[in-house]
């Protein structure tokens, strides 16, 4: 099966990376800069689970070859020209696996390439990129979770891709679940990312820091409770042991875990606000929930939007 990530990131470069090292074919499509230090340093990664250095294939843009998989690894701002860089590929029949957190990005794919070219994924990973370019992966956890939507099944060229994807990702440094359907990974993991990204870009700072604060404990709950019943509502009740696991991730004190969104505040990038936040709050709110701490989260990160973008960080 020949596979191509669009986007050689935190989670493009691991991911992709291990299905490398795990014998699958493997081609990232990047832009000039990362393409510069992939050829310059290789696609390096910095983990727990085991170092590696490796020669990355590349392409700029869409050519002769087709893929049988893209697996879309942006972040939710970039979505618009990825849609259009992954267009061609879908053209020659490939099949899209975004990785992405939240859930909007499956309408947004859905609407302009059709059902039949969509799987469901997503990710758990603590990762990023170094200056230099090197995927560092900060904690042990390493999971891809992926499958066909509860609303359209798979058919026979999905669910190809899928079982040759999963005994693949079965060889690989991760942990690699074939769900049927997906929709409860994906809402779960929103749920507790909505979660994490609101009160840690919030409070500025990370859970074990929010904790030590009076009101820190009360007020991670109250945000979970406003993410759950989004969930609830939209039909993704979280099981009750995934809440026991979010609860022990959100709620250990002293604990350094934080949001990725929370990092790309801190290095002044722009941040996915309105893909993670804004959206599960808009829901909230056309259920005519309060939400009021999704709200004031997602205002605060409005904010500091504004502000980025008349430079005025500095
Ligand atoms: N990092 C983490 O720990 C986790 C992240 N996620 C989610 O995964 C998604 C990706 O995040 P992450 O990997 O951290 O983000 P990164 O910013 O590290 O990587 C995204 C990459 O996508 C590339 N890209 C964007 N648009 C294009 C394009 N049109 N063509 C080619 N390359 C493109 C960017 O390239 P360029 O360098 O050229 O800008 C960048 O290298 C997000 O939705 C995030 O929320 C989920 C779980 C954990
Ligand atoms: C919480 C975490 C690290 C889990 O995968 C994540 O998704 C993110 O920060 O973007």
């Amino acid at each position: 099966m020949k596979i191509l990530f669009l986007g050689a990131g935190a989670v493009g470069g691991y991911f992709g990376g291990r299905l490398i090292e795990a014998g699958g074919d493997v081609t990232f499509q990047v832009r000039a800069g990362r393409a510069q230090q992939l050829a310059a340093r290789g696609l390096v990664i910095k983990s727990p689970l085991g170092d590696a250095n490796i020669r990355a294939k590349t392409i700029a843009q869409a050519g002769g070859e087709a893929f049988d998989l893209v697996v879309v690894a942006c972040k939710a701002y970039d979505l618009g020209q990825a849609i259009e860089a992954v267009a061609p590929h879908v053209a020659k029949g490939a099949v899209l696996l975004p990785l992405l957190n939240g859930m909007r990005h499956n309408d947004d794919l859905r609407n302009r390439f059709g059902s039949d070219a969509l799987i469901g994924g997503m990710c758990q990973i603590e990762a990023t990129l170094s200056p230099e370019g090197d995927v560092l992966h900060k904690s042990k956890f390493a999971r891809m979770v992926f499958g066909p939507f509860e609303d359209f099944p798979a058919d026979v060229r999905r669910q190809q891709v899928l079982s040759t994807l999963a005994e693949l990702g079965a060889k690989a440094s991760f942990t690699s679940v074939l769900q049927d359907p997906v929709d409860q990974a994906l809402w779960d993991k929103w749920v507790m990312i909505g979660t994490l990204a609101g009160i840690t870009t919030l409070m500025r700072g990370a859970v074990g820091d929010v904790l030590a604060a009076r009101e820190g404990h009360e007020l991670i709950e109250e945000m979970l409770h406003e993410a759950i019943a989004v969930a609830t509502e939209s039909g993704y009740p979280p099981r009750a042991d995934y809440l026991a696991s979010v609860r022990q991730l959100l709620l250990s004190p002293g604990s350094t875990f934080m949001a990725s969104m929370l990092r790309d505040i801190e290095r002044g990038n722009p941040a996915e606000a309105d893909h993670i936040i804004g959206d599960m709050y808009r829901r909230a709110h056309d259920f005519g929930h309060d939400a009021s701490l999704l709200r004031i989260a997602y205002c605060a990160l409005q904010t500091y939007e504004a502000r980025r973008v008349r430079g005025g960080l500095s």
